[in-house]
């Protein structure tokens, strides 16, 4: 295939397939390791192509991946096979969506959340509810073993998932529900099967028919995503009945809903269905459940493997906030914690290629010709560890992200873990105060240390769409 004009430079693949074949002989297990091999030798801005005519950019510089995140031309999605499977083969939800939709979805959406509670304190009362459960089953599970061993694998899901979908649809979960259980178990399936280059690349569907490998190749689930889709589908029937009588609109369902006959009695072709409702919260879910448990399990990782971090940490709790939990008003008066949690998500970044973009007009980053349709690929985590911005970028050190005495945090412009921009995370407030409040109790209400004579806890994560955490088994002791 002919590289158009000013195209980045890049490596160059075979007729028809293009780069594909290739690209893992970089990295042959992490994609986003792969593209920053690959920087190494073209650059910071990288072109290739993908099969005979999908151009992938690959982007690892804070100064391309910021000008990329602010460009709105680069504020797209590829519809592929993966998103569409989503979404019933449309182009619904708020992740995968672009242009009008998009923005009048979104906001929408944004709007409803944050009344519902979105990064206010007045849903602090049931973040500690969920904790209250969590510790007590922790506790439980340290105690019923007679070396004080628990295993972490999948355990923090639960808990972040009820504080979410007691504003989506006013209700919670219990811990051992089975259903529920299932439904998270197919979600972490869902991201850990993907794989987020190869499934952000538009295949025709008629390929992904009759070629069951390919449909494997990219990490298509269909069958684990229909059972999310008809739980919410069941959901929702439930509050269709039931709003019959009810007035208030206390969770985005109703309110949703709510839009939905509004919008449907004054303009037959509204973009608020019923489809678009399942998808939203397939969007929402999905992306909830696996990014928080799996930035608090990391963290819990990396104050496990350093007890020294864990001890200074606990000192700090509990200076500042005496025999309580900590609260979202201690916040701004534990630096050190914060720190911490900063550390923890630039050494462990769970979404290393945020999800992917895609140019809806030509546009440029950093000079060069960006192709219509082209997937633009955003390496956060080769910023986060790039040595020109972070001394020894392999060190876990919360310390960096303090002034001299300690007291202050310090807001490094290389670290945007949320994303920038117009398509940064929408779940930011939520998943900041959740990762807060959940890792800063577990750590002031526990001490965590290494099983004896067991290996220490992996740092290395496992992929998929995201980064996750590997099972691991700690010695939990309850603190004084
Ligand atoms: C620590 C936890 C989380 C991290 C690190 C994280 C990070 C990100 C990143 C990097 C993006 C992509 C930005 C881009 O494409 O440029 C994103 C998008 C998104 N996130 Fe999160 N996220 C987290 C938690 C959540 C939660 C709890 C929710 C939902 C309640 C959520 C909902 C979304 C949605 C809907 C999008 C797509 C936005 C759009 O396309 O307009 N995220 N997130």
């Amino acid at each position: 295939t002919k590289r158009p004009w000013n195209f980045p430079p890049g490596p160059r693949g075979l007729p028809l397939v293009g780069y594909l074949p290739f690209f893992s002989s970089w990295d042959p297990q992490y994609p986003h390791e792969a593209m920053k091999k690959m920087s190494e030798v073209y650059g910071p801005v990288v072109g290739l192509f993908m099969g005979p005519s999908q151009t992938v950019i690959s982007v690892c510089s804070h100064e391309a991946v910021k000008e990329a995140l602010l460009n709105d031309d680069l504020n797209g999605r590829p519809y592929s096979a993966v998103a569409l499977a989503r979404a019933f083969g449309e182009k619904l939800g708020i992740m995968f969506v672009t242009g009008q939709f998009w923005q009048e979805q979104r906001r929408f959406t944004m709007r409803h959340l944050r009344d519902l509670g979105f990064g206010k304190t007045s849903i602090e009362d049931q973040m500690m509810g969920e904790l209250g459960d969590l510790i007590k089953d922790i506790e439980n599970k340290s105690q019923s073993d007679s070396e004080r061993i628990v295993n972490f694998k999948g355990i923090f899901q639960v808990s972040v998932i009820n504080i979410l979908w007691a504003m989506i649809a006013g209700e919670r979960f219990q811990r051992t529900d089975p259903k529920f259980q299932q439904l998270l178990t197919a979600n972490e399936l869902i991201f850990r099967s993907g794989n987020v280059v190869r499934g952000s690349i538009p295949i025709p569907a008629f390929v992904l028919k009759h070629f069951r490998f390919v449909r494997d190749f990219i990490g298509l689930k269909t069958e684990l995503i229909e059972p999310i889709q008809k739980f919410i589908q069941e959901t929702i029937e439930d509050h269709q009945h039931r709003n019959l009588t009810e007035e208030d609109a206390d969770n985005f369902i109703d309110v949703y809903l709510k839009e939905m006959n509004k919008q449907k009695a004054e303009n037959p072709s509204t973009n608020f269905t019923n489809k678009q409702l399942i998808s939203t919260i397939t969007d929402l879910f999905s992306a909830g459940a696996e990014s928080t448990s799996g930035s608090i399990g990391f963290a819990i990782i990396h104050l496990i493997r350093d007890q020294q971090v864990q001890k200074k940490m606990q000192m700090e709790l509990d200076q500042v906030c005496g025999e309580f939990f900590p609260t979202l008003n201690h916040r701004s008066s534990l630096p050190y914690t914060e720190a911490v949690l900063m550390e923890a998500q630039r050494c462990s970044s769970i979404a290393p290629l945020t999800v992917p973009h895609y140019a809806v007009k030509d546009t440029t980053i950093q000079g060069y010709t960006i192709p219509k349709d082209s997937v633009v690929m955003l390496n956060l985590d080769a910023v986060f560890k790039n040595p020109k911005y972070w001394n020894e970028p392999e060190v876990f050190r919360p310390e960096r992200h303090l002034n001299e005495d300690g007291t202050k945090v310090i807001k490094n412009d290389h670290f945007y873990p949320f994303g920038l921009g117009k398509r940064l995370c929408l779940g930011e407030s939520l998943a900041r105060n959740t990762y807060f409040l959940f890792t800063a109790a577990l750590i002031k209400k526990f001490r965590f240390e290494p099983v004896p004579n067991g290996p220490l806890p992996s740092l290395a994560p496992t992929n998929g769409f995201t980064l996750g955490y590997q099972g691991f088994k700690a010695v939990v002791t309850l603190r004084s």
